[in-house]
């Protein structure tokens, strides 16, 4: 847990340092903490301890002997837990101390987090994502300034090559910590920086550079990448899905590139290139389905949806309701909520909305999608509208014996109040979907 907050002296702009006690991350503390001083800056030093080698108390107790010879106050986080069975350590160690930067900055009042990362970190990174098979956004490596949750995250010497800071070192006599798993052949990046890098450098004397500059190209490309799809996403993504099918109207390129986009913000993870291709390459037809980042990618008359396994709606018990006040309802057994509002027009009266029987279908009922169109079997309605059979599990509504609405429906055309009467629309949402039916 970290320190207890620190009070802000008045006035004085603030920012941390995400100080190591490694070569760099000195370096870069004790350029930052003599330049603050001249310009009035209040510089923190957050420490973040891993727990996972026996030397991190040293480190620790070091970092601290450090900050207080300098004048700079010194915030350790020690982290709880450790990496699930068969996760790396790397990734577990990358992804607790970001996470612990950013608890540090918010319990702090930092919106400026400095880290020291240089162009040997940014060459190697590039490397390791292209042994990968890393595209664009693996290549851009790391970006210079990035604004995370109101915290920017910078790296002011990503451009500065690594022989710099060990001359600044030098020059002042800097101490440092050296990690002793810098060591360790099991980690990537530490077989790159032993087995590959001397050759390389000695080979390719600019390759250092070089990298470097390949992932500036990278971040450019990966921003046209964004937005394009941006621009081919609007107008074809709605509650409904992604309307795959109007992608097909692309380039094979901007079309994968779309659709890569899309199921990044639906699932919130990269999707594995074999399954881009296999969408794309219409696999299966309408009606397929595949499990996707915890939860199930669908395909239905051309749309794509993707819903969390866990939030797939399941029919929940018959039960009486009121909804004749406008307002937001929660539906116990239904995982999902009801939305009233007063309308002028295509609402049902709020008299109808009273002692409502909620119940799943159970055949036969029939619906009226429009004023004047003919009366359809449930099914048909349902198929008419385009929800997918998994999406047919919603509730309905009966004001006695009357079908009143259906969720993926809407309500049914003869319950709707003549123009100029009190009425009320209905919406259903389900709990957190992620792909809503909500009703048209
Ligand atoms: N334990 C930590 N606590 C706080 N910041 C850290 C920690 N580990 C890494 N960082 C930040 O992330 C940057 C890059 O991490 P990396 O693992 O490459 O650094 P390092 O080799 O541990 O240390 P340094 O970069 O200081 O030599 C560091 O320069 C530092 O700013």
């Amino acid at each position: 847990m970290a320190d207890s907050a620190t009070p802000r002296t008045a006035d004085r702009p603030r920012l941390a340092v995400a100080y190591s006690g490694g070569r760099d991350s000195t370096a870069l503390l004790h350029a930052v903490a003599g330049q603050a001083k001249e310009a009035s800056i209040e510089v923190l030093a957050f420490h973040i301890h891993h727990g996972l080698s026996t030397h991190a108390d040293a480190w620790a107790a070091h970092s601290e002997r450090q900050c207080a010879a300098w004048g700079v106050t010194l915030r350790t986080h020690r982290l709880s837990g450790g990496p699930a069975v068969g996760e790396s350590i790397e990734a577990w160690a990358r992804e607790a101390r970001h996470a612990a930067l950013a608890e540090l900055c918010a319990e702090h009042g930092v919106d400026l987090l400095l880290l020291a990362h240089h162009r040997r970190d940014q060459a190697e990174t590039l490397l390791l994502q292209a042994l990968r098979g890393a595209g664009a956004a693996g290549l851009a490596a790391m970006p210079k300034m990035q604004w995370r949750d109101g915290i920017c995250w910078a790296r002011p010497w990503l451009d500065r090559p690594r022989e710099s800071i060990e001359a600044y070192v030098a020059a002042h006599g800097l101490e440092y910590i050296e990690d002793d798993s810098n060591a360790d052949p099991r980690f990537a990046r530490n077989r790159l920086r032993l087995a590959v890098w001397p050759s390389l450098g000695e080979a390719f004397p600019q390759a250092e550079a070089a990298l470097a500059q390949s992932a500036n190209w990278a971040q450019q490309a990966l921003a046209l990448q964004q937005e394009m799809a941006a621009v081919d996403l609007a107008g074809r993504v709605d509650e409904r899905g992604l309307a795959l099918h109007e992608l097909q109207l692309l380039s094979p390129a901007r079309a994968a590139n779309a659709l890569r986009a899309w199921l990044h913000q639906a699932t919130g993870q990269v999707a594995p290139a074999s399954l881009v291709q296999r969408i794309q390459a219409g696999e299966g037809g309408s009606g397929s389905a595949w499990p996707c980042a915890g939860g199930l990618l669908r395909l239905y008359r051309g749309r794509l949806s993707w819903q969390p396994a866990a939030e797939s709606p399941a029919p929940g018990p018959s039960q009486m309701v009121n909804l004749g006040l406008p307002g937001s309802y929660v539906q116990p057994g239904w995982a999902g909520t009801w939305e009233v509002a007063a309308v002028p027009s295509g609402g049902v009266s709020p008299i109808h909305l009273q002692d409502l029987t909620l119940r799943a279908r159970q055949g036969g009922e029939q619906f009226q999608r429009a004023r004047g169109s003919a009366l359809r079997s449930l099914k048909k309605a349902y198929q008419e509208a385009g929800v997918p059979g998994w999406a047919r599990s919603g509730p309905l509504l009966f004001s006695g014996a009357e079908l009143v609405f259906v969720a993926g429906l809407g309500i049914d055309a003869r319950m709707l109040a003549a123009p100029g009467e009190p009425q009320l629309s209905l919406r259903w949402l389900p709990v957190e979907s992620r792909v809503p039916f909500t009703d048209p």
